[in-house]
């Protein structure tokens, strides 16, 4: 199986190098600049799993470089999403299945229209890591799991394929039969916690010690999991707890990708997360108080703002 890894971010690169250090056929297709730096300084993992190291790398830049494809592991940030729609249709021309794994929901209507139904997996990440200046993936903790799985029936056969596929590589990948669940529990684990880390520009830790900051992960939780179930997605009051749970035992200086994106100055996915969640609310006529919120606190930030240019005088 060929497989093709769109984006060599910090989770593309990650999983691309897992699949390429157990010998499989992954070719990543990359923008130009990412291009320079993997001819430069090769591709490099991290990680309290194992270190990985690759002079070689197989890359793309353009889709004609590309014969056949099989498997195409998405993995760009949501604000990305429509640029990279063009490849993407090119690539399932080839005979690709593309398997996102991104945050959020609102991606796979996007991918389902443009791509058809057919074509699009279910699939999300839990893992925390990042990119060094040379383009090298930092891996936080040993947590990596991708787990994927059939959006329609007709697709259990190639998710089975890909299980094999993914087998000998030294991540933990987990085929789930209920993606759809799972891709919203992340999703409102991800909201409350991207939003208040964000927000309050700390880490869990100390928003721990605060009681009446914690609330309002706690309250985003709920208010995920009533627009889960307004879209028939059966999220329960014990993936409630357990998300709550999920808040108390991560490590003091845990945070989210985006409260690394916004102390750094890049672009949120704001409008993909918290920003989807409310247009999605507002469809079924239903309000969202406290991700409104957030959302609106982010929303200078949404675009990249360097800490210099938010300094007070
Ligand atoms: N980082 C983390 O710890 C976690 C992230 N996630 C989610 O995973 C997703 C990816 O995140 P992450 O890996 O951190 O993001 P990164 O920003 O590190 O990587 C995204 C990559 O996509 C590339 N890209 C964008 N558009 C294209 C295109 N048209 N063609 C080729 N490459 C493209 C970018 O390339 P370029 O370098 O050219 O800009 C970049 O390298 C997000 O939805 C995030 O929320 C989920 C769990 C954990
Ligand atoms: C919280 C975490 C690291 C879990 O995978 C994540 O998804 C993110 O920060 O974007």
């Amino acid at each position: 199986m060929k497989i093709v890894i769109f984006g060599a971010g910090a989770l593309g690169a990650y999983y691309g190098g897992r699949l390429l250090e157990s010998g499989r056929d992954a070719v990543f297709f990359v923008r130009e600049k990412r291009a320079e730096k993997l001819k430069r300084f090769g591709l490099a993992i991290h990680s309290p799993n194992g270190d990985a190291a690759f002079t070689e790398v197989p890359f793309a830049t353009r889709t004609e470089e590309i014969g056949k494809a099989d498997l195409v592991l998405l993995a760009v940030k949501g604000y990305h999403l429509r640029d990279a729609l063009p490849a993407l249709e090119e690539l399932v021309k080839k005979g690709g299945k593309v398997l996102p794994i991104l945050n959020g929901v609102e991606h796979y209507e996007v991918l389902q229209k443009k791509l058809g139904k057919e074509n699009v997996l279910g699939g999300l990440s839990y893992i925390m890591a990042s990119l060094d200046e040379h383009g090298h993936v930092i891996h936080a903790n040993p947590q990596d799991a991708l787990l994927f799985g059939p959006l329609a029936p007709s697709q259990e056969d190639f998710c089975a394929q890909v299980e094999d596929l993914f087998r000998p590589a030294s991540f933990t990948a987990i085929k789930t039969d209920a993606i759809e669940t799972a891709i919203w529990e992340k999703y409102m684990f991800i909201t409350a916690f991207s939003g208040v880390t964000s927000a309050a520009d700390l880490p869990i830790g100390i928003i721990r010690s605060h009681p009446e900051t914690l609330e309002i992960a706690r309250q985003i939780v709920k208010e995920m999991k009533r627009l889960a179930n307004l879209y028939q997605v059966p999220l329960t009051e014990e993936q409630v707890e357990k998300t709550e749970q999920i808040f108390q035992a991560l490590p003091e200086e845990g945070t989210s990708s985006m409260h690394r994106d916004k102390k750094k100055g890049l672009p949120l996915e704001l409008d993909h997360l918290h920003g989807a969640a409310l247009r999605m609310a507002e469809r079924k006529k239903a309000k969202l108080p406290y991700i409104q919120f957030v959302y609106q606190l982010l929303k200078p930030y949404e675009k990249g703002l360097k800490p210099s240019e938010t300094a007070a005088p």
